[in-house]
């Protein structure tokens, strides 16, 4: 097991990368703690891959190191790293029967069959594998492949950290779920370090303790999920986590306050807003909007229905602004007026969070 960081961390796939979009990582700084369940999230294109590919050593950085137990090992090839790694597509040898699939690692650095033995037992008990150990992996599904990936990862002893990369891809909707809590579970369990990459803001927020959201080849965040939702560094992390995402308003800044529209709008922060941004913003979640007596006049224009709250979209002029109602909650029609909870309300400068 290990603590990884990357320190000042750069990759470009061009050679002579000059604009800052010519970087597919633009200086990464990450501690990745001994023991750590996190998740990387992010959509297409973010740099997910790039980074991985950075972490298992199948991918030199232009820029900065990378370290495992504070030792670099920015140079040395995958099979140095001892990085056990989940595709999407499970990596399962169909001919074999799965025992002799999850022993393949053990024996292949010739351990004592004994030693195979009671490791592949162990193993295969954790993953709900012991009642097939006889049968030919071909004849599993999606799943029990995927837990035959996971499991041949689990058996080795030497393993740092297990890097799973969209592992659900393949897996039936009905299945997912358990297949995720059982991840969950083996980490409790066995407190290896994992890194689950995903674009599926529910996978992450389930799976990890802290969650690493990239965006443009930038970490925009590291934090729990809840500070993910309650205080979203970025504008783009209150889009991407939580549905529905963030309402974000443009704002100017007077005498300390964030003023909306001609409308004063109390936030938790625009104190703080030292000068210098070509562009403010209020972001306000939908769950901490309310309808109120007076406040940022509205025009109800739609109720969704969500099971245990209403989403309800509203607009001030161009400004649209949602608000999430409990079941018993009121709804007006028409012309409404909405009160924004100033302890979760922020001013964000070009996308950041004003601190
Ligand atoms: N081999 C390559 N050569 C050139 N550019 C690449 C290469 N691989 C990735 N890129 C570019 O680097 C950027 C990051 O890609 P990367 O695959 O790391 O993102 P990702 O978040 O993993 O996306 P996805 O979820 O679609 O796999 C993208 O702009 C991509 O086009």
């Amino acid at each position: 097991m290990a603590e990884i960081t990357l320190r000042n961390l750069r990759h470009s796939y061009l050679a002579d990368p000059r604009a800052e979009a010519d970087w597919a990582l633009k200086t990464l700084n990450v501690d990745w703690r001994d023991g750590g369940a996190y998740a990387l999230l992010g959509p297409s294109g973010c740099g997910k891959t790039t980074l991985l590919n950075i972490i298992s050593g199948l991918l030199r950085p232009s820029q900065g190191q990378v370290l495992f137990d504070g030792r670099e090992v920015t140079g040395l090839p995958p099979d140095q790293r001892h990085i056990a790694q989940v595709f999407q597509f499970p990596v399962v040898y169909d001919t074999m029967s799965v025992y002799d699939n999850l022993a393949f690692p053990l024996r292949n650095r010739g351990a004592a069959e004994a030693d195979v033995d009671a490791r592949v037992r162990e193993i295969a008990g954790m993953l709900d594998l012991t009642a097939t150990l006889d049968r030919r992996a071909s004849g599993l599904t999606a799943d029990g492949k995927q837990k035959i990936s996971l499991g041949r990862g689990l058996v080795r002893p030497d393993v740092n950290v297990i890097m799973f990369d969209e592992p659900l891809t393949v897996i039936d909707p009905h299945l997912k779920w358990q297949l995720r809590s059982k991840l969950k579970e083996l980490h409790q369990r066995v407190g290896i370090t994992m890194i689950y990459v995903t674009h599926d803001q529910t996978e992450a927020l389930t799976f990890a303790d802290q969650v690493v959201v990239m965006n443009e080849g930038e970490v925009v965040q590291i934090g729990e999920p809840v500070d993910l939702f309650e205080r979203p560094r970025h504008t783009f992390v209150g889009h991407f986590i939580g549905s529905p995402g963030m309402n974000v308003l443009p704002c100017e800044i007077r005498d300390g306050k964030a003023v909306f529209d001609g409308i004063s709008v109390e936030t938790n922060n625009a104190g703080r807003f030292g000068g210098g941004a070509a562009r403010l913003e209020i972001g306000v979640r939908p769950e901490f909007v309310a309808f109120a007596e007076d406040g940022v006049p509205v025009r109800v224009s739609r109720v969704s229905d969500a099971g245990r709250y209403r989403i309800v979209d509203t607009a001030h002029g161009e400004t649209s602004i949602k608000v999430v109602v409990g079941e018993a909650g009121e709804i007006p029609a028409g012309h409404a007026f909405l009160q924004f909870d100033p302890a979760h309300t922020q001013v964000y400068a070009d996308g950041w969070i004003v601190e």
